[in-house]
């Protein structure tokens, strides 16, 4: 068994890791933090873990946080950065879901999130947590990066083309769609049900903080940088993102699907469904999987990928179980055996 902690209990990335953690066979919760809801038992807050949680929200202190082998930071960007360098130093292994360590330029990464980093000497030692690219450097990390939800499906999406040397990477296209509890719990108008509910729209067209780390990861498959126009939209439901990528054929390929197939033949996260298929983000909601399916619109050089997974789950809280697993020699899977909810 390893004690585990989870710094931000209260929010949605962090409920999740709770729904999931307290079903699995070799983690002992040991501390589940929030500042507001201190001394509170966790199942009041949160019913659904009546009888599998037993308790109470703390403090984030260091000192009960390193009594854990590891700590989940389910918390907002730049608070992880601020308290890792000391849980390190007290030989805890830390997921982080934020986005503190996934971008490798700290001159980048102040420019996207609009703060300095505090300690960018650990961002050549994290491990970006996508375990289809980086499983081997995941089992030996002691920090690992949790991808962003769109960056996520995004990349599951366009990997297998750029992998295979087959597409031009200077125009790539993501349309991408999120739920609502993507923006987190926190109170903002525009996650409100009167403003988001009966209607649709595209936000951070401009640029969206998810841009550079989504380049980043596509441009080290390529080897060089990678050009990417990347447009998210907010859909009136909760959870579930559906990616629609475009991308265009620079040389022949006999079979799209065989090629999707062998790329995620052993992946167990990874369903490439059979051609004409049409994800739906029902079938991976609560469910840790990534659901794609390719098409060659008239038999033209135009490739479009659809990719779809839960933002709260392969999105956030399930991909860093799957972390998890691989940091302490668990079987990848173990706690992630969830069936999408249909209907
Ligand atoms: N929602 C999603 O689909 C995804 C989210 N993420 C990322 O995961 C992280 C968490 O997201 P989400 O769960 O949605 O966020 P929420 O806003 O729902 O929750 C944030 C949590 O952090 C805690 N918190 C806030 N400030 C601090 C602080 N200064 N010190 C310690 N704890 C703090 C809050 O509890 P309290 O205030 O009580 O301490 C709360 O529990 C974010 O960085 C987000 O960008 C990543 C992928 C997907
Ligand atoms: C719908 C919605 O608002 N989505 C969020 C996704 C945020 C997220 O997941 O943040 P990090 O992965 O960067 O931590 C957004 O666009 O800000």
């Amino acid at each position: 068994m390893i004690k585990v902690g989870i710094v931000g209990g209260t929010g949605y990335t962090g409920v999740e890791l709770l729904r999931l953690l307290a079903l699995h066979p070799e983690v002992e919760l040991t501390a589940i933090t929030s500042r507001g809801e201190a001394g509170q038992a966790v199942s009041a807050l949160y019913p659904n873990l009546r009888g599998y949680v037993d308790i109470a929200f703390s403090e984030p202190s260091t000192a009960v946080l390193s009594t854990c082998d590891v700590v989940f930071f389910a918390t907002p960007n730049g608070i992880a950065m601020k308290q890792v360098p000391e849980l390190l130093a007290a030989g805890v292994r830390v997921i982080d879901l934020a986005a503190d360590f996934r971008i490798k330029d700290p001159v980048e990464w102040a420019k996207w999130y609009g703060m300095e980093h505090s300690c960018p000497h650990l961002l050549t030692e994290a491990v970006y947590g996508l375990p289809e690219v980086n499983r081997e450097a995941i089992k030996g990390a002691r920090l690992v990066a949790n991808p962003g939800c769109y960056p996520t499906s995004v990349q599951l999406g366009f990997l297998p083309l750029i992998n295979a040397g087959v597409i031009a990477t200077d125009a790539l296209v993501a349309d991408v769609k999120s739920g609502a509890s993507g923006a987190g719990r926190k109170a903002e108008i525009g996650t409100l049900m009167a403003e988001a509910g009966e209607s649709f729209k595209a936000y951070g067209v401009a640029g969206h903080r998810h841009l550079p780390e989504i380049k980043q990861g596509l441009a080290l498959a390529h080897g060089a940088p990678v050009g990417l126009t990347f447009v998210p939209h907010l859909l009136p439901m909760i959870r579930g993102i559906h990616s629609t990528l475009y991308a265009r054929l620079i040389k022949p390929v006999d079979d799209l699907q065989a090629l999707f197939e062998a790329a995620y033949a052993d992946e167990p996260f990874v369903d490439v469904m059979p051609a004409g298929s049409l994800p739906e983000t029902r079938s991976v909601r609560g469910a840790n999987t990534c659901r794609l399916a390719v098409y060659q619109p008239q038999g033209g050089d135009t490739v479009v990928i659809l990719s779809v997974i839960d933002n709260l789950v392969k999105g956030a809280a399930g991909q860093a179980v799957q972390n998890m697993n691989l940091m302490f020699g668990f079987d990848e899977r173990m706690g992630l055996a969830h069936i999408g909810l249909l209907p």
